[in-house]
């Protein structure tokens, strides 16, 4: 597995080593002693997610606060989505800052997403299955989320507006100067 920093602390990508034959492929999706040692991080998961959602959905931005606060490893096993998350660790000089990458079935790439950040995904092919580790568990009380396309945050979505495809409730989210008097 190969391990990249990003300039966020400890949000990390990770490519697996695939070894491809006659047959197909096989790769180790996740192993905590490899991951342990390349990362120095030590994430207990507790809780597996998956999802599918077809082009155009977007989904987040998405935390969970206080001692519900989620680290996450995401990964997407079918098609092509591109992640994006939001720092919202007020300590940290990218606070409020937004990192994005394409995460595909193809690339088979991972992204290590710490506590305090918002998270969220936007599908780009036909239809995507995502993945992702959590080291908490879900807690509806806890649940919070930031309006995706907050001017301030200015994250360039990579669709046009009309095509994309929210859940009610995530329309209806606070922008960040909202949830920044929250943190
Ligand atoms: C996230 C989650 C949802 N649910 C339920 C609640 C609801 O009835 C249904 C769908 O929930 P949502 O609409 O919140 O699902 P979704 O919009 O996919 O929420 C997810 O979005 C991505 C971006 C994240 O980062 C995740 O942490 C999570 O917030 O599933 C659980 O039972 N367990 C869970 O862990």
């Amino acid at each position: 597995m190969e391990v990249k920093n990003t300039s966020f602390k400890d949000l990390i990508i990770c490519t697996p080593t695939v070894f491809n034959d006659e047959r197909g492929y096989f790769y180790e999706s996740y192993k905590d002693t490899i991951f342990q040692e390349k990362t120095g991080l030590s994430p207990q998961f507790v809780q597996d997610n998956q999802s599918q959602s077809t082009y155009g959905v977007l989904r987040g931005l998405h935390f969970q606060i206080g001692e519900m606060a989620q680290a996450k490893l995401v990964r997407v096993i079918e098609g092509e989505v591109l992640d994006v998350v939001v720092d919202l660790r007020k300590d940290e000089p990218t606070f409020g800052q937004s990192f994005s990458i394409v995460l595909s079935s193809e690339n088979k790439k991972q992204l290590f997403i710490p506590k305090g950040f918002a998270h969220g995904f936007l599908v780009l092919s036909q239809k995507a299955t995502f993945f992702y580790k959590c080291d908490n568990y879900y807690h509806k009380e806890s649940e919070r989320g930031l309006k995706f396309n907050d001017p301030q945050l200015g994250i360039d979505w990579q669709l046009d507006a009309n095509d994309l495809i929210l859940s009610e409730k995530d329309q209806n989210l606070p922008d960040f100067e909202t949830i920044k008097q929250q943190l």
